[in-house]
């Protein structure tokens, strides 16, 4: 019953497609121990996702924090037959507790979008909770992969790693913008339009994950489908501006929370599943780099038992892929130094 709910609710690997239970075939008794805590669990995308974590057989401990609300959620939660251990923890005071032992750490704290507004309105708000999530995380679970979800993660990544390098435990290895969002629209939108099974479909999602820096790479979608040049532009716009899409429909009542919920919980198995030993678990995501000349960019990435393994290249670019990747590059580093900027003077 667990296991065909789970193989119903996250049925693939964003981008390997491999099956949700390891392909090495952990059974949930044979599983390592691993604790995930949620950061910001009793939020709208907190709370769908400390359900997936705790439908997830890898997770043996699951940590649910916030500043308010995470004991009504965890009780709650821990009710549902499945492996993990459930533990709220709510205020400053008890995050150390929260953190302790970590192996994964998921960051969906912070204020969402209405509509009008861009990412980057959120970085005033959002940097310091982000900023102050990271210190604490430094201090009670340095060794931990953090899975960063609060946008804009185009700066939220760089300050991250700003506040890891000052505390002097920062391993680029182990920090993840979560950009899982992006290929998951991308799968959907080109599915539909290729009339093709959507569960077969992979397609790697590059750059940043804001407007014009989410460079779906269509080209390299499988299975192939003989797209015209008008369809590839209409499926890069409806990608980069997939979270927008969410927001104006939403009307004022916040951003993407389900699928946000779904893609954060696909990444976080990639995540365990790489710390477990499982070959080949490749998955997007924005880390620090050296693809192009920016610090940081959103690629494939081969996971493994210390974090990132390969940050794997871009492969053959068609020429509007090229010119998008070229568009995308100010903005992208300019989210990226005002990140870096804000973590050196606060
Ligand atoms: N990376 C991506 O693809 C996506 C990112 N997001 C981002 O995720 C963030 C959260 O979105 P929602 O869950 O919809 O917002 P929400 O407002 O529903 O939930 C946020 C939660 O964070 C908590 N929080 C605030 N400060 C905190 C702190 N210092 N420590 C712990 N928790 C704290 C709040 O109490 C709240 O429960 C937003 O920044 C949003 O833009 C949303 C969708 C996709
Ligand atoms: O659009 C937003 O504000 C939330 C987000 O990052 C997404 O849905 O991709």
């Amino acid at each position: 019953m667990r296991t065909s709910m789970l193989k119903s609710i996250v049925r693939r690997s964003s981008t390997t497609g491999a099956s949700y239970v390891s392909r090495r075939g952990f059974a949930s008794e044979s599983a390592p121990e691993r604790k995930v805590a949620v950061l910001g669990a009793a939020g709208g995308i907190g709370q769908p996702l400390s359900l997936l974590m705790k439908l997830n057989p890898l997770v043996s401990r699951l940590s649910l924090y916030d500043i308010a609300g995470t004991p009504g959620v965890a009780a709650d939660v821990s009710h549902i037959n499945t492996r993990s251990e459930v533990a709220g923890f709510a205020g400053e005071e008890q995050l150390g507790q929260a953190l302790e032992g970590a192996d994964v750490v998921i960051i969906p704290a912070g204020v969402p979008r209405k509509p009008g507004m861009t990412r980057d309105d959120l970085f005033n708000i959002n940097a310091g909770i982000v900023k102050s999530l990271c210190t604490a995380i430094a201090k009670y679970c340095p060794n931990a992969l953090v899975n960063m979800i609060s946008n804009p993660v185009n700066s939220t990544v760089p300050i991250a790693a700003e506040v890891f390098k000052k505390a002097g435990t920062y391993d680029e290895k182990r920090l993840f913008g979560v950009t899982t969002l992006d290929v998951v629209r991308a799968k959907t939108f080109y599915a539909g339009k290729a009339k093709v099974n959507v569960a077969e479909v992979n397609v790697p999602v590059v750059g940043g994950h804001a407007g014009i820096t989410i460079l779906p790479l269509f080209s390299q979608a499988t299975p192939k489908a003989n797209l015209s040049d008008e369809e590839i532009e209409a499926l890069t716009k409806r990608t980069q501006d997939g979270g927008t899409e969410v927001v104006e429909a939403k009307a004022g009542k916040g951003s993407a929370t389900l699928s946000m919920a779904y893609a954060g919980a696909i990444f976080a198995d990639a995540c365990l599943k790489g710390l477990n030993g499982v070959p080949d678990v490749v998955e997007c995501s924005f880390v620090q780099s050296n693809v192009t000349e920016l610090p940081f960019f959103a690629s494939k990435v081969r996971l493994g038992k210390n974090g990132v393994e390969e940050v794997l290249g871009l492969g053959a670019l068609t020429d509007y892929e090229k010119k998008g990747l070229e568009a995308l590059k100010p903005e992208l580093l300019s989210s990226i130094e005002k990140g870096i900027k804000f973590a050196r003077e606060n």
